[in-house]
């Protein structure tokens, strides 16, 4: 795992140590909305073991055509972690004994450690930043997500909606003061994606002066090096353009304190595009975009055995078959009905990352095998 990140903020974190005046404190905050970063205590960490990074096979032109049912069905899923390294940590906010750990091909990645069968919650988290999306602003309340016939706006932005003061007052403590000003300051609409990654950008500022575990929230998130290194092609060469343009608006919608460099902009953007959820309702509607550290831990699979789920902003990850110790946790990131050709292309377009999952490994192969043969 880097551990190359935004430097200033260790050097920070030793000077900060003993503040007492920070606006908000975790341990104060009486909604518990915050105790997502439980998961990141020191006392569930497991000192990480420094292995060599494993390298990405290429892909075989082969993978470009249909995928075969018979090769779908063959699939056992390997148990990944007893051949791997110590974890990197165990998700200690988990429903069921999960750990972080190192896997071939696709960086880190979640394994059970445990039996779990069909239909359990394996993990329940609270979005460490979410936002409602740009259509949903003035239907959905900003605080709890839900929808009511009748919301109140922000008087002073103008552009969120609360259900209640309940909701007002917890998302003003939690991230709205910060954003309210900076909606006003820019004074026209800000996209989903700035906004919630806006949050992340003030959220990081005001935690990790007053949190040490924050510091190692943020290492669970996919690093700019490790998607340079992971994906192809690398994610930086293809939106630099783009990253360009969202730094001036982020710079707008971020504190003095919390303005970011232009490395730390693209290094997070990086991060939060890879790891960042679209919240979908009941309905499987979008609502909105959040940011769930543990969850976004979990790899994609074209064969998964578990789907995410929202009650509100909060992400619940549930298994849809028998999932055995040692078994790796996956869930999809796209629509697995296409075929393998097309699941690629969707992965690398929106995800950067050519899938090396079982299924699209093993149609590869069968295709190939067919194409040698023919
Ligand atoms: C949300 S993160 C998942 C956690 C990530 N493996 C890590 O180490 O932080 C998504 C990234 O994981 C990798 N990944 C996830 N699923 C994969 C798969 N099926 N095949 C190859 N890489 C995958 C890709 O690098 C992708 O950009």
């Amino acid at each position: 795992m880097s551990h190359k990140k935004r430097n200033y903020r260790k050097r920070d974190l030793v000077e900060d140590e003993g503040e007492t005046s920070a606006p908000v404190k975790i341990s104060d905050d009486p909604s518990g909305s915050l105790s997502r970063l439980s998961f990141a205590d020191e006392e569930v960490l497991v000192v990480p073991k420094q292995t060599a990074k494993p390298k990405r096979p290429k892909e075989t032109s082969s993978a470009a055509t249909a995928t075969t049912a018979a090769t779908e069905q063959s699939i056992e899923p390997a148990s990944i972690a007893s051949q791997q390294d110590d974890p990197i940590v165990l998700l200690k906010c988990a429903k069921k004994k999960l750990s972080v750990r190192r896997l071939p091909d696709r960086g880190r990645g979640v394994c059970a450690e445990e039996d779990i069968s069909a239909g359990q919650t394996l993990l329940e988290e609270d979005s460490y930043a979410a936002v409602v999306d740009d259509n949903n602003l003035s239907r959905r309340c900003s605080g709890c997500f839900g929808e009511a016939k009748k919301l109140s706006r922000c008087s002073a932005c103008k552009v969120v909606h609360y259900c209640s003061s309940v909701c007002q007052k917890r998302d003003w403590v939690t991230s709205h003061q910060e954003e309210c000003k900076a909606f006003v300051k820019v004074g026209r609409p800000v996209p989903t994606a700035i906004r919630v990654y806006s949050e992340v950008e003030n959220l990081e500022n005001r935690m990790y002066r007053t949190n040490p575990t924050f510091e190692l929230l943020i290492v669970l998130l996919i690093s700019t090096e490790e998607l340079h290194e992971y994906n192809s092609p690398p994610i930086a060469s293809i939106q630099l353009q783009t990253f360009a343009q969202i730094a001036m608006v982020v710079r707008d919608c971020v504190t003095e304190a919390a303005m970011p460099s232009a490395s730390e902009t693209i290094d997070l953007w990086c991060r939060f595009t890879t790891n960042s959820f679209s919240i979908l309702d009941g309905e499987m509607v979008d609502v909105g975009v959040g940011v769930y550290p543990a969850t976004a831990m979990i790899n994609h699979s074209c064969w998964p055995n578990c789907v995410v789920v929202f009650e509100g902003a909060r992400i619940l990850v549930r298994s849809i078959r028998p999932i055995k110790r040692g078994e790796e946790i996956t869930q999809s990131y796209i629509d697995i009905a296409e075929p393998v050709s097309r699941r690629r292309a969707d992965l690398r377009q929106r995800y950067f990352f050519l899938c090396q999952c079982e299924l699209c490994e093993r149609t590869s192969k069968v295709l190939s095998d067919v194409a040698l043969a023919g």
